[in-house]
């Protein structure tokens, strides 16, 4: 396809979303590896190099939207635009700066607070996920339900709904390879709480809605993005089968929104 003005005119945002998640996720990949640095500043360098890429992509191709980047200054005159692009640089970011292979980028585009539009890159494995993508069709459950976690500081609540289910624990680093396991049906249950921003999981979500998964607060409410404050502490991303029991054990736990 010729590429030029009419073509990017023309590009959806899904594929926008592809085209700049790829294009973050390549030069994050070779970053790495250059070998040049490591450790922190290998992270550090990450996040800055791919924030600017991202926004001077996205500031191209949609002048007229707003964007909420964990990397760059907030401008609160988003607060009353209705389209908005919530973009994690490089989610994982401890992860990167390990060199393993469970970081992401994630592009996320919330219309009226809704995430309809995302995706989200997992470069160290060659994989992008965009709404736009075929609904994967998913095999029954197994017996014992695998649920992800984040490796560094897992949540009370996912090791009581853990014990609740007898769900299988798999720790990882990185909200967006966390959800994509989910997506990807390697995982059945993606539960989080205590401290995550709109950018963590804005784009994972839109992906993981628009897979068929259920996406929604620990205390089932919906997620709204392009909020005052962009801190949205809790998520809980499953199999639409699994919802109503996960949300009963997280009632049970005694386990509120934020908590
Ligand atoms: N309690 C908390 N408070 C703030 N952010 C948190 C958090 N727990 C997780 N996160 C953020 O969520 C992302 C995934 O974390 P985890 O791997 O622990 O599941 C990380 O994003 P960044 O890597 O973009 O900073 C991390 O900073
Ligand atoms: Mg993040």
């Amino acid at each position: 396809m010729e590429s030029g003005p009419l073509t990017q005119t023309l590009q959806t945002d899904a594929e926008l979303a592809r085209a700049v998640a790829l294009e973050a996720g390549d030069l994050l990949r070779t970053l790495c590896a250059t070998g040049d640095c490591s450790g922190a500043t290998l992270g550090k360098r990450g996040d800055e190099r791919a924030n600017a890429a991202i926004i001077a992509h996205l500031r191209t191709a949609r002048p007229d939207d707003f964007i909420l980047s964990e990397e760059a200054a907030d401008d609160r005159a988003r607060c009353s635009a209705r389209r908005v692009w919530v973009v994690d640089p490089l989610d994982g970011t401890r992860e990167f700066s390990e060199e393993r292979d469970d970081w992401a980028v994630h592009i996320g585009l919330a219309i009226d607070g809704v995430p309809v539009t995302g995706a989200v890159a997992l470069p160290a494995a060659h994989k992008v996920f965009v709404t736009d993508d075929t609904p994967p069709e998913y095999p029954p459950l197994g017996t014992r339900p695998r649920m992800v976690v984040s490796r560094s500081r897992p949540p009370e609540i996912a090791l009581a709904v853990a014990a609740a289910l007898d769900a299988e624990m798999i720790p990882m680093g990185s909200a967006g390879a966390k959800a994509m396991a989910v997506v990807e049906g390697r995982a059945d249950i993606y539960l989080h709480a205590g401290g995550q921003y709109e950018w963590d999981n804005c784009a994972p979500v839109a992906v993981a809605l628009a897979a068929g998964l259920h996406a929604s607060r620990i205390d089932g409410s919906a997620l709204v993005y392009n909020c005052v404050d962009p801190l949205l502490p809790d998520l809980l991303i499953c199999r639409e089968e699994l919802a109503d029991r996960v949300l009963a054990a997280i009632r049970d736990a005694g386990q509120s929104p934020g908590g």
